[in-house]
């Protein structure tokens, strides 16, 4: 079973425009609202390419419920706790001239200690020995930032994987944890060591560092640049594949769901290594938050290519 957690889910408002104006009044093309949050949308692919899996979080009021009727129209499994307000919405933007994709994301409603506390007792719930926990995505500004990496430890505890998606303190926190592995992009790395990387190599070596926390892999995303993923026997490098990009929300998100589906099942790396960065690419050829289908992943993984780094 591969559990995700997403403790801050979304309603995805994609809108397009044509040649976005500051301070003018800009007319929108099209809308349409996708369940999101970083755990949800890898169930949501997990399940599509035929994995177990189960979304667990807490959704609350109107936009709560439009998740949960989303994801049983796809068939995702879910057990979310109920909570006070209204879940958020996140709007991206898409500019069709300029060629831009901008997210703007809310930050999400409260959770009380006790919600927090149920939503620990689903994890362990459907965690399984041989599966894995995906801990992803941002978190209300009342939950202390040590939540992953306490949740990481717990877990690791009962000798079953983890994988953490977060940026800043979060992230920080839950590497001190050592998840089985991490999939940060090139920005939230140079966060964490608060520097700018001048090349692909000096980045890779950072990250490299990470592993000295007890991790097994890191996938280094670099958006349009591709993705490093690095173990402490190689390091593989995989090309973006350049594809027609219709939104590039949901691509880190299909990265993780395909690596967390490859663990499980225990295949190898440069398996691994094909599905997530053919996941990513078909997430992107699709509009809004859609995750790639089965078809259009198996089509892309036989053009993924990846080189052995040595540095
Ligand atoms: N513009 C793009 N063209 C082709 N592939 C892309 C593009 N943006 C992202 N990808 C694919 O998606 C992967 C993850 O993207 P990235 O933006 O680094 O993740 P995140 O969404 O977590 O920030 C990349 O490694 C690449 O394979
Ligand atoms: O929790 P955060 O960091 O605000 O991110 C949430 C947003 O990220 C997404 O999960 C997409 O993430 P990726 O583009 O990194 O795959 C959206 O569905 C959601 O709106």
């Amino acid at each position: 079973m591969i559990v995700t957690v997403t403790l801050n889910p979304a309603l995805d408002k994609t809108i397009q425009i044509d040649t976005f104006r500051i301070s003018e009044v800009n007319r929108v093309l099209s809308v349409r609202e996708d369940a999101g949050g970083k755990g949800i949308n890898v169930s949501k692919l997990i399940h599509s390419l035929g994995g177990e899996t189960i979304a667990v979080g807490a959704v609350a009021g109107a936009v709560g419920d439009f998740i949960e009727k989303q994801l049983d129209e796809l068939g995702t499994p879910h057990d979310f706790v109920h909570t006070e307000g209204n879940t958020r919405t996140n709007t991206k933007i898409v500019d069709i001239s300029l060629k831009t994709y901008t997210d703007i994301n809310e930050p999400g409603t409260p959770l009380s200690q006790e919600a927090l506390d149920q939503i620990e007792e689903k994890i362990f719930k459907y965690a399984t020995e041989d599966g894995v926990v995906v801990f992803s995505g941002s978190i209300p500004s009342n939950v202390g930032k040590d939540i992953y990496g306490r949740w990481i430890k717990k877990v690791k505890a009962k000798g079953i994987k983890t994988i953490l998606d977060a940026d800043g303190e979060l992230l920080k926190k839950g590497i001190e944890a050592g998840p089985y592995l991490i999939k940060p992009n090139i920005h939230e790395l140079e966060m964490l060591y608060n520097k700018k990387f001048e090349t692909r190599e000096e980045a890779i070596r950072f990250a490299k560092n990470l592993l000295d926390y007890d991790i097994e892999i890191i996938a280094l995303s670099m958006g349009g640049h591709g993705c490093a993923f690095i173990t402490k026997d190689k390091i593989y490098f995989a090309k973006a594949i350049p594809v027609e990009v219709k939104s590039t929300v949901g691509a880190g998100d299909s990265m993780v769901a395909a690596l967390a589906y490859a663990i499980q099942k225990n295949a190898s790396l440069k398996e691994a290594i094909k599905l997530a960065v053919a996941a990513a690419t078909a997430s992107i050829t699709n509009e809004g938050t859609q995750m790639g289908t089965k078809d259009q992943i198996e089509f892309w993984k036989d053009r993924v290519e990846f080189e052995l780094l040595v540095l």
